[in-house]
């Protein structure tokens, strides 16, 4: 019995002890919550162990070492992997440039704007309640003073003459009529205005990429054409080599460069005041290296008036030739230039058949006449003209778009 007792009282000592100490363990565990813990909680925001709460109990039982494998089983190595930056290659943007068709319908805006005197100044003479003798002479300036030119002048003032009479009521429809189709008919429509640039075949019988030289005066705009031609060229899917020969100037090749990889087509370059020659060979025997599609070679600017340097252009265009034949030579003529532009494109085309004509800077003159004057001068048709100093401000010419932008 003793025994017994002796038994009881030792199992409520033990159990008295051991209830003591969980109490105070709690009570140890409660006193600092989390507060310390909690400041170095943000460092790794995202690898926190889960529980913001969690069991008192468990917390109180659990050693030390196993909180710090359950942070490892969050996953702190993927964590670290996916914050490490991919390393991209570093490749140049190549644009994929606007498509050419209808672009002179979107940049009929600027083209109205600068030609507004020539359109709408016609209309309103025309409009007039007595078409005198005076009125037809103001008429007649009107399209002297766009660059016209003499003779396409006198014709067309003949002929609006003639109709006008025939013509009983004289609404502003009619006019409107009478004159865009005169002005169609000096222009001309049926000429080819499309820049050649198909394959030809090569002095040995093989097929070659469609070689297009351009040529003009210094500024006139050949390099800023050439590199806009580029990209008109990408834009309808053709394959582009570019040849820098114009050597004298090592900023125009930096430039046409950069037009180059602007749409990922390759520049071939020589030396500053290397001979043009040899570049523009060596950049159509690359084309043909790399089959492409088309070889642009812009020239160095030159002054109609040196004849040495005239020379050159055609021997350029010769050498070319050994390879094939060049199937566009594009005369870039400044259209602010006005009749000077007429003298230049006489003595180019004597000595590079001049096959079409860029007329560029058009959206900053109101001298659009000249693209009557120019025809006629040298009998080729303006293909392209440039409304602006922007990539894809060069369009290709179409006539009733022109007209249509010059009358409103
Ligand atoms: N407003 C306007 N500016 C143009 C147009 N075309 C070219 N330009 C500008 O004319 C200037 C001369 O252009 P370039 O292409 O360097 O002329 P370039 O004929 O190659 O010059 P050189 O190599 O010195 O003979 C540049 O500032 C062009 O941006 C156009 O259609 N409109």
């Amino acid at each position: 019995m003793e025994t017994v007792i002796l038994a009881v009282v030792i199992a409520v000592v033990v159990l008295g002890a051991i209830g003591g100490l969980v109490v105070s363990g709690r009570k140890k565990k409660q006193l600092p919550p989390s507060p310390p813990a909690a400041p170095s909680a943000p460092a790794t925001p995202s690898v926190t162990a889960p529980p913001a709460e969690p069991h008192i109990g468990e917390e109180a039982e659990t050693p030390h070492d196993e909180e710090r494998r359950t942070i490892e089983e969050v996953g702190l190595p993927e964590a670290a992997e996916a914050e490490v930056p991919t390393v991209t290659p570093e490749v140049p943007a190549v644009e994929v440039p606007e498509p050419t068709a209808g672009r002179l319908v979107r940049l009929r805006a600027r083209l109205s704007r600068s030609q507004n005197t020539l359109g709408k100044g016609l209309l309103t003479l025309l409009s007039r309640e007595h078409l005198d003798d005076e009125t037809w002479e103001e008429i007649e300036d009107t399209l002297l003073t766009a660059d016209v030119g003499v003779t396409p002048t006198q014709e067309l003032v003949e002929r609006l003459r003639e109709r006008v009479k025939v013509l009983g009521t004289r609404t502003p429809e009619d006019l409107r009529a009478l004159l865009r189709e005169e002005l169609l008919s000096l222009i001309g429509t049926d000429a080819d205005r499309s820049v050649h640039t198909h394959n030809g075949i090569g002095t040995n019988g093989d097929e070659i990429p469609g070689v297009v030289m351009v040529v003009g005066v210094n500024g006139t705009g050949k390099t800023t054409t050439t590199g806009k031609l580029a990209r008109v060229l990408v834009a309808d899917g053709k394959s582009v080599v570019l040849g820098a020969a114009d050597t004298f100037r090592a900023a125009a090749t930096d430039q046409l460069q950069t037009w180059g990889e602007r749409v990922g087509a390759r520049t071939v370059r020589g030396p500053e005041n290397g001979d043009p020659a040899s570049v523009a060979y060596d950049a159509v025997k690359e084309g043909i290296a790399e089959g492409a599609d088309v070889v642009l070679i812009d020239t160095a600017g030159r002054l109609h008036t040196k004849t040495g340097l005239m020379d050159e252009l055609g021997k350029v265009k010769r050498v070319v030739e050994k390879h094939g034949p060049v199937g566009e030579v594009l005369l870039v003529l400044d259209a602010t230039t006005g009749q000077n532009g007429l003298v230049q494109a006489r003595v180019f085309a004597e000595v590079v058949d001049i096959t079409g004509v860029v007329l560029t800077k058009l959206d900053g003159t109101a001298k659009g006449g000249i693209i009557v004057a120019v025809q006629r001068e040298l009998g080729v048709p303006v293909k392209l003209v440039g409304l602006g100093e922007g990539a894809d401000d060069l369009a290709p010419f179409e006539p009733e778009a022109f007209v249509d932008a010059l009358i409103g």
